[in-house]
């Protein structure tokens, strides 16, 4: 998500902005703009690039916008998720966007519900209107403050009225958000990589129980959530940034860098290449083969034209996305025995896949190397594995996992090694 206050081009800078957002979400993207009482919105299923022309960019006039990449989680695709939400009023309007998931949204519902709410969609962020609204028919700290105490959750909020921009971080922020400048405007972005393409530096990075207000005369930070340890999520560093973004101060790249040497120290094995698997796992790749002084090579690629596979939707969509992405090179992987190093598993469709893919151009061995231990607990913090049955890991032995691949061993980087790996990169990039 990303959000701008007091540029002139807002709604441009913020789809350049979520361009650099992509990797984050496939199913959606929207703006909504504002400028005096003015509200324009537009919003669509799809990649940015189908959702948006010139022609609607020019429509969002107003010098502030916020913008979303919808990533469906919990099944909540189609349009009326896609977000910003916009809640138009008589006394005051606002649009949401939201990063992360409500876990007692259900039970919120059902509460609210049963006091005369209506919702428009299936999406937990709408909660977050409905129980500001409790309070009356104007957006303050207060009523932002009731709302947040009553959320149990990962979120990371962006919410805009005609006066002011609020953000807030659950307490333990466990989704990324940062604040910068561009020129005179203030900008909020899920990750620093959108800073860098816009031309904006980044200020701070919001801390957990944060509530951030700004508005023409600046920013004020205040504390209302009690707030605990930071627990960014690791998958985060491991998955979904983008290796150019800096989280905490780590370098995304840097940190993959440090998971796939530990990862070498940790399981290494005679071999003649190291491979990635495009996109997410050649900085890893390059870490295991710098630690295991094998050769780098590109025994896969990836066709550029297709997205990513964990974050679609359904299990037929990304066993799909799967074939249709990677390619082995022949030439690369023929009479080798090649590492390959990914950074996870989840459901194992993509290594069920590679792994064969490999062995039939002709690699002699296929070791497969993941950079970031067995996922074998669901998530319920906004990435879309919520339950233990789709999980490999949760429903295989190490053995069993290999075996179903085809894999001539297989081994995964431990969780002490994933949290020095972080830190290590955090002492290096500083
Ligand atoms: O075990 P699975 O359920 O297949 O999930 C894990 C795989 O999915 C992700 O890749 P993805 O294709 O989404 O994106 P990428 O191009 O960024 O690597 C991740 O990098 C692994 O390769
Ligand atoms: N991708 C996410 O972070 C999901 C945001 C929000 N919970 C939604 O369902 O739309
Ligand atoms: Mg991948």
């Amino acid at each position: 998500m990303f959000g701008i206050w007091g540029h002139e081009k807002a709604a441009e800078i913020t789809y350049y902005a979520l361009h650099a957002l992509q990797h984050r979400g496939q199913d959606g993207a929207g703006i909504v703009a504002c400028g005096g009482e003015a509200w324009q919105i537009h919003k669509d299923v799809g990649l940015l690039n189908d959702v948006f022309s010139r022609g609607e960019l020019d429509r969002l006039a107003g010098q502030n916008a916020i913008g979303q990449i919808h990533y469906a989680i919990n099944g909540n695709q189609g349009f009326d998720n896609v977000q910003p939400h916009l809640f138009q009023s008589q006394k005051e309007s606002m649009a949401i966007v939201h990063s992360g998931n409500i876990m007692n949204a259900h039970a919120l519902r059902g509460e609210l519900e049963a006091s005369g709410s209506i919702f428009q969609t299936d999406a937990d962020t709408e909660l977050l209107a409905h129980l500001i609204r409790r309070h009356g028919a104007v957006v303050n700290e207060a009523a932002i403050a009731d709302a947040l105490g009553k959320i149990i959750g990962a979120y990371a909020f962006m919410l805009m009225t005609e006066d002011c921009m609020y953000i807030a971080l659950d307490p333990q922020g466990i989704r990324p958000l940062t604040i910068g400048r561009l020129q005179d405007a203030y900008v909020v972005s899920s990750e620093s990589c959108a800073f860098d393409l816009i031309g904006a530096q980044k200020i701070f990075e919001v801390q957990p129980g944060d509530l951030i207000r700004i508005d023409a005369a600046g920013w004020q930070r205040k504390a209302v959530i009690p707030s605990e340890r930071q627990r960014l999520c690791a998958m985060e560093y491991v998955y979904f940034s983008r290796p150019d973004s800096d989280l905490q101060h780590i370098n995304v790249h840097a940190a993959r860098k440090r998971m796939g040497m530990q990862l070498a120290e940790e399981a290494a094995v005679r071999a003649d290449v190291v491979t990635g698997v495009p996109d997410s796992s050649i900085s890893a790749a390059i870490g295991y083969a710098e630690a295991s002084h094998l050769p780098y090579e590109i025994g896969l690629i990836k066709n550029r034209y297709v997205g990513r596979t964990f974050i679609k939707p359904s299990q037929e969509l990304r066993e799909q996305g799967v074939k249709m992405k990677l390619s082995p090179v022949k030439g690369i992987v023929a009479g080798k025995r090649v590492v390959m190093v990914d950074d996870s598993i989840v459901r194992g469709t993509t290594s069920k896949k590679i792994v064969r893919m490999l062995k039939e151009a002709g690699a002699a061995e296929v070791h497969v190397r993941i950079a970031s231990p067995p996922v074998k607990h669901p998530c319920y913090y906004g990435i879309d594995m919520s339950t233990t049955e789709e999980l490999f890991a949760a429903n295989h032995t190490l053995d069993g996992m290999c075996e179903a691949i085809g894999a001539d061993s297989l081994a995964y980087l431990s969780p002490e090694g994933l949290e020095k790996a972080i830190i290590a990169a955090k002492k290096k990039s500083r």
